[in-house]
């Protein structure tokens, strides 16, 4: 666990950039710092590694104050990941991210089958390896950025507003793959960004902070959306808040209604569509599992031709539904209780 104890940075001409701020950043965990321009985040992260030394308060690390620690052994166990990706230029992108295990004493053939390892997991094939990083597209680069800071194996990982540079949609991918790298590799990361929705998105705590270096809030997305502390933290995690918290829940415990006559089902038992009062048959538009989210069960609700979800089992066969007005009875009774 990294934590942040009453920690305060003024820098030298007064302006003080983390103001107070208490935070624990549990271990194996994703902990997103965001919040506006200016704000202290990229401090903050950076007093993590020690680039930066707090004006008072401690930051440490499984309990031990990191200000006693020796600093090149401190940032061996963290990787670094920051916009731009900050690769080496005249490097090739296999050296780029072998270069640190050999620093750390590898062999360069052993750190190099490595580093093909790590840029497959990070979805880059081999043919990149040999590439430089100028020919890379921007999400190319920030993978290579992603894999180099992954190659020393460290248990922490700062990232910086790491996928920043690169398009929406190339965003969205590198999101995915994150996420599933971070399933499997289930390291300490403290993340950076100014993007409210990626933190949502990525984190599993996601600390806001306010102008001035203060923490407005620290919770899970899910807190932050169905109960933030006051009207800035509402305005920032935007309007939607209460649609978009229920991304959050499985449908795992809706209750279902049994199939009306008007569903038409194929032989085996699967939903072809509604049976409407013209004769006509309407597509469904879509089924949820009890393991999909109840915000896909509400667009289901909404946007079917007779307002009605269909529930199928694994098989696809349709197991149950929810009308409309039975889904907002269940939401208005699951937020009073
Ligand atoms: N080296 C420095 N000297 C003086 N003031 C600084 C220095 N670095 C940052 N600041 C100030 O400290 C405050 C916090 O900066 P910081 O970079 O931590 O914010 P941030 O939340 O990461 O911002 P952004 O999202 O714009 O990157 C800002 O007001 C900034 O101007």
């Amino acid at each position: 666990m990294i934590t942040f104890d009453d920690v305060v940075k003024v820098y030298p001409g007064g302006s003080t950039a983390v103001d107070h701020v208490s935070l624990e950043l549990p271990t194996g965990k994703m902990t997103v710092l965001v919040g506006p321009s200016g704000c202290g985040k990229t401090t903050s992260l950076r007093m993590i590694n020690r680039m930066i030394s707090p004006t008072s308060g401690r930051v440490l690390i499984d309990g031990d104050d990191i200000a006693g620690k020796d600093e090149a052994l401190l940032r061996r166990g963290m990787g670094y990941v920051i916009q731009h990706a900050g690769l080496f230029p005249h490097r090739t992108v296999l050296d780029n991210v072998a270069t640190v295990p050999v620093l750390l004493g590898k062999t360069r053939r052993e750190a190099r089958k490595a580093a093909l390892g790590l840029l497959e997991r990070v979805g880059l094939s081999e043919e990149f390896a040999k590439r430089y990083p100028a020919q890379l597209s921007g999400g190319q680069q920030q993978r290579v950025g992603v894999a180099r800071a992954l190659a020393a194996d460290p248990p922490i990982m700062l990232m910086d507003e790491p996928f920043s540079a690169v398009d929406p949609v190339v965003r969205e991918g590198l999101h995915r793959e994150f996420l599933r790298l971070q399933q499997d590799l289930g390291k300490t990361i403290a993340m950076v960004t100014h993007d409210i929705d990626e933190a949502i998105k990525l984190g599993d705590v996601v600390a806001i902070f306010r102008q001035g270096g203060k923490l407005a809030q620290v919770g899970t997305p899910e807190e932050l959306l169905t109960a933030p502390a006051d009207d800035f933290v509402a305005e920032f995690v935007g309007r939607d808040r209460g649609i978009r918290s229920l991304s959050f829940t499985t449908a795992a415990d809706l209750p279902v209604a049994d199939l009306p006559g008007t569903l038409a089902l194929d032989d085996a038992g699967r939903p072809t569509g509604w049976i409407l009062e013209s004769g006509r048959v309407a597509p469904t538009g879509g089924t949820f599992t009890s393991a999909d989210s109840l915000r896909l069960v509400t667009d289901l609700a909404i946007s079917s031709p007779v307002g009605i979800a269909v529930r199928v089992n694994e098989e696809g066969k349709a197991d149950g539904v929810v009308p409309h007005h039975d889904l907002a009875d269940y939401l208005a009774a699951r937020r009073s209780s």
